[in-house]
């Protein structure tokens, strides 16, 4: 198992995330010399701690006391369960109550495991990492689906999950989020022109340059569909959005593709809109995207290989 693990590390690139929660700093300090070793250990000593660290980092997995003060395992497994960021976060019980109907409860409320103290090392570790390698590869997976195939960039599927995450974290720490949608001028007419084989070629350089624009590793590129692509800038307000825009449009006139039969410009140029906010709610990022595309469809009015934004 220990080797499954560190292929998988390899492979990744980076430790996996542990979040342990326990109020006994003895238990959290043995837990984290146990897994620092393999993992990103992370402590918290109650249970509001511990939500708040759980939507910072979004850990790989969860060791969860029941007994904690502020918020306890029972009430914190429920929280996390019912926030989309964290839902999907494998958590075990670590506890105390080794009577069978605790135990029947921790599943019940979405516990992938329960483990009794005392705590036996060499049970914990096998467990965790079970339920670690398991995680892991599940995420590489899902990582495959959420890639689309011609360009190599986030899918609308990978969007959707990477927005819906960066949204609701901007709604709970109150901070700007900006949506750039951005379409390439008269692409019908470069596929009419060059065929469509040249076509998917010019979709990719595109393609690379626009994620060669985003700098942080919280921005994400998509591929919206066709020739369009929408990129979501967390943390982001509207002033600095406008600029990724502006060097956006740059890059992709330097990259200099002829476009004879573009209106807009001699080489290929795209065309951007930009929207930003800072959300009231946390299920308005479609709204966000809506008012992206609006701005868009000006940007286009306005006479294409440019931005507009919602000033
Ligand atoms: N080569 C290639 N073309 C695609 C792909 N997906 C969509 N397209 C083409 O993109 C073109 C989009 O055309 P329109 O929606 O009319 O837009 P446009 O020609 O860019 O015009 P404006 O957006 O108004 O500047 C269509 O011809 C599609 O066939 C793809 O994966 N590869």
């Amino acid at each position: 198992m220990h080797s499954k693990i560190e292929q998988l590390i390899a492979q990744i690139g980076t430790k996996p995330k542990l979040l342990i929660a326990d109020d006994v700093p003895a238990n959290i300090i043995m837990l984290g010399e146990l897994f620092q070793d393999t993992c990103q250990v992370y402590m918290a000593l109650d249970g509001e701690k511990a939500f708040e660290i759980a939507m910072d980092v979004l850990p790989d997995l969860i060791l969860l006391d029941i007994n904690m003060p502020k918020m306890d395992g029972h009430q914190l497994i429920k929280k996390l369960k019912n926030t989309p960021a964290t839902s999907d976060i494998p958590t075990i019980f670590l506890t105390g109550n080794n009577d069978i109907e605790s135990e029947e409860n921790a599943f019940d409320e979405g516990a992938v495991d329960f483990i009794t103290k005392p705590i036996h090392a060499k049970v914990t570790k096998a467990r965790v990492f079970t339920h670690l390698v398991n995680k892991l590869q599940s995420d590489l997976l899902r990582r495959a689906t959420l890639l689309d195939g011609l360009t190599g960039l986030y899918n609308r599927l990978g969007l959707n999950k990477y927005l819906e995450v960066f949204y609701l974290d901007c709604f709970r720490e109150k901070r700007p989020i900006s949506v750039l949608m951005i379409d390439v001028d008269f692409f019908k007419r470069y596929n009419d022109h060059f065929g469509h084989l040249q076509g998917d070629e010019c979709l990719k350089q595109v393609a690379q340059s626009l994620n060669l624009s985003v700098k942080r590793p919280r921005d994400i590129v998509s591929r919206f569909g066709g020739e369009e692509f929408c990129c979501v800038l967390s943390n982001c307000d509207l002033f600095a959005a406008e600029l990724v825009a502006s060097r956006m449009c740059e890059e992709i006139r330097q990259l200099a593709l002829p476009h004879p039969d573009s209106e807009a410009a001699e080489v290929v140029t795209i065309s951007i809109g930009v929207a930003s906010t800072i959300p009231e709610s946390r299920q308005d990022a479609d709204k966000l995207v809506g008012k992206a595309d609006e701005m868009l469809y000006l940007a286009k009015k306005a006479g294409r290989n440019s931005f507009y934004s919602n000033r």
